[in-house]
């Protein structure tokens, strides 16, 4: 277990619903997969109609909904979107996601501190997506985020873990929970990203476009596993030569 935006989860495996070809995936994840935590983009939320599915209802009563703002441009924006989707959900997690080209759909930096300011003292627990920014991670936890979420890689792109260099320093310098979210491509990238000491990852293209999005949810959850038990124990060091498996000095002294 470990504690996350006042709650005690047991995945560190978040999953978001973007991108999913069928919402009753949802149910079958939280049960199936183990996902407690799923991402919901406030403009997709809509009545259930003939033509569209209202996500929210799809979603467990016991699962977190974590509100997102992807689309907005700005923090006015951003602020309104987790207002609406406070309301929508009664869920006060929200994921501030504010980019302002679509090409790399890359975070505005500037734009997320201050939406981040508003939201944390309008109460929500708030978890913004930001660039691999030690200085901008360290400004966010003075204002009382409840975790930073940087980018391994642009947003479905499944490129992994890009910037290993600027994520270690922020894993190891701010003290709130550090989620890897975005271009996480294969189980292998979300292990890595435990075994640099993440406390979660945020994957949504790499399960929701797969062939088989539940089986690939539940290959992500045991990867996003066994990464953070590897860390927990310790990750060993690499050595320059080969150091014999079989020690000499054994043959020789028996
Ligand atoms: C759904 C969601 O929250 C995305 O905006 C997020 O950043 C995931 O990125 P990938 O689609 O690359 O996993």
């Amino acid at each position: 277990m470990f504690e996350i935006g006042g709650k005690m989860l047991k995945s560190r495996l978040f999953v978001g619903t973007g991108k999913l070809p069928d919402y009753s995936l949802i149910e079958r994840m939280y049960y199936e997969a183990g996902i407690e935590v799923f991402a919901v983009a406030v403009r997709r939320i809509g009545p259930n109609t003939k033509h569209t599915k209202n996500v929210l209802e799809y979603i467990p009563k016991d699962a977190t909904i974590m509100v997102n703002t992807s689309g907005a441009q700005d923090h006015k924006e951003a602020v309104k979107i987790a207002m609406i989707g406070r309301e929508l959900t009664n869920s006060d997690w929200v994921k501030v996601e504010i980019e302002k080209d679509t090409k790399y759909l890359f975070p505005d930096s500037f734009e997320t501190l201050k939406a981040c300011e508003i939201l944390v003292k309008e109460g929500f627990k708030v978890f913004p997506y930001i660039y691999p920014d030690l200085n901008l991670a360290k400004e966010l936890e003075q204002i009382g985020v409840e975790a930073v979420m940087p980018l391994g890689s642009p947003i479905g792109t499944n490129k992994g873990i890009g910037c290993e260099v600027l994520l270690k320093p922020i894993i190891n310098e701010v003290k709130i929970p550090v989620i890897i979210d975005a271009g996480i491509g294969r189980p292998s990238h979300a292990a890595q990203a435990m075994e640099m000491g993440a406390d979660a990852v945020l994957i949504n293209t790499a399960i929701a476009t797969s062939a088989d999005p539940l089986k690939m949810a539940i290959a992500f959850a045991k990867a996003v596993e066994a990464g953070r038990l590897a860390f927990e124990v310790g990750i060993l060091k690499e050595y320059e030569y080969a150091q014999a498996s079989s020690p000499l000095e054994d043959f020789i002294s028996g």
